[in-house]
C-alpha cells in the first residue's frame, strides 16, 4: 500500500520531505544541534549520518529545521542543496564570524551581501553573479533584532574564504601576507563581516530559488586574533538562536510566500 512505501531519503543528510519544515536554520558547529533544541517545541530528530545532524521542531506553530554542517562552504551547499529538494524555501545561516570595521566582539552581524571569496559559489554562478540576501528575509531579522534588542547588530557587506588559515587567522610564524589579504579586503570593501560560508550560500540559494540570509555573532578580532570568552559566547549564541527562530515566524514570511 501506497502509505508503507518508504519516503526516499537525501542522500547525505539521510531526511525525508515529512522530517523538515517550510523554513530552516543552517548551522556551522553540529555542538549547536542540542542546544538550539532547547529553544524548541516537539522536537524530532533525523539519525546523523556522515556528522550531519538534523532536527525538526516547532515555535508558535512555523516548522522550523535546524541541521549542522560543520565547516566550510562545499559542505553547506550539499546541506542546502538537499534541504531545498525536500521543499526548504527560506534558509537563515547562522553561527560565527570575524569582526571587521566598527564591529565588536559580541555584535550581530547581518549580510546583506557578501564578497564571494571562496570557490563554490562559482560552481553556481559567474564571478559577476551577485551574492546578495533575501530583502524580505533580512526585513524579518531586522524587525526581529530591534524587538529583540538585546545586542549591538550591524548590517552590510561579509566577506567569504576558503582557507582558515591559509586566509583568515594566521598561526604564529606563518606568512603575513595572510592576514595582509584579509585586512585589505576589509579597509577596500568596507566589509562588517568574514566568514567561510555566506557568500557560497547566498548564491546557491538564490539560484535554488529560495530565500537566504545569515546572521552570525562577531567572536574574533582580525588584528588582535582576540576571541570572544565561552561565558560571553553563550549569551550571544542564546540571542543568535532566539533571533533566528523569531525572525523564521515572522508574520512577513508567511504573507509574502
Ligand atoms: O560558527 P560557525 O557557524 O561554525 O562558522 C564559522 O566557524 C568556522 C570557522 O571558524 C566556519 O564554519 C565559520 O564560518
Ligand atoms: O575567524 C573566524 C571566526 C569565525 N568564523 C570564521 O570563519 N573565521
Amino acid at each position: 500500500m501506497a502509505e508503507n512505501i518508504p519516503e526516499k531519503s537525501a542522500w547525505y543528510i539521510g531526511a525525508t520531505p515529512r522530517d523538515v519544515g517550510d523554513v530552516a536554520i543552517l548551522i556551522g558547529d553540529p555542538a549547536r544541534v542540542e542546544r538550539i533544541a532547547t529553544h524548541l517545541d516537539d522536537v524530532h530528530r533525523v539519525p546523523v549520518n556522515r556528522g550531519l545532524q538534523t532536527i525538526t521542531g516547532t515555535r508558535a506553530g512555523t516548522r522550523i529545521t535546524a541541521t549542522a554542517f560543520g565547516m566550510g562552504a562545499p559542505i553547506a551547499a550539499v546541506v542546502l542543496e538537499e534541504l531545498r529538494a525536500l521543499g526548504v524555501h527560506t534558509f537563515v545561516r547562522i553561527g560565527t564570524a570575524m569582526a571587521a570595521g566598527a564591529v565588536q566582539l559580541g555584535d550581530f552581524v547581518l549580510a546583506e551581501a557578501a564578497l564571494r571569496r571562496e570557490g563554490t559559489s562559482d560552481s553556481y554562478a559567474p564571478p559577476g553573479y551577485p551574492a546578495v540576501s533575501d530583502t524580505t528575509l533580512n526585513a524579518a531579522i531586522t524587525d526581529t533584532l530591534h524587538a529583540q534588542s538585546t545586542r549591538r547588530h550591524h548590517t552590510g557587506v561579509f566577506a567569504s574564504y576558503d582557507g582558515f588559515y591559509s586566509q583568515m587567522f594566521a598561526l604564529p610564524g606563518s606568512r603575513s601576507r595572510v592576514r595582509e589579504e584579509l585586512l585589505d579586503d576589509i579597509a577596500r570593501f568596507g566589509l562588517i563581516a568574514a566568514d567561510m560560508e555566506t557568500s557560497a550560500l547566498l548564491v546557491a540559494g538564490r539560484m535554488l530559488g529560495a530565500r537566504t540570509s545569515s546572521l552570525c555573532v562577531a567572536t574574533v578580532d582580525p588584528v588582535s586574533q582576540e576571541k570572544l570568552d565561552a561565558g560571553r559566547m553563550a549569551a550571544a549564541e542564546h540571542d543568535l538562536f532566539e533571533a533566528a527562530i523569531n525572525a523564521l515566524c515572522h508574520p512577513t514570511l508567511k504573507e509574502t510566500r
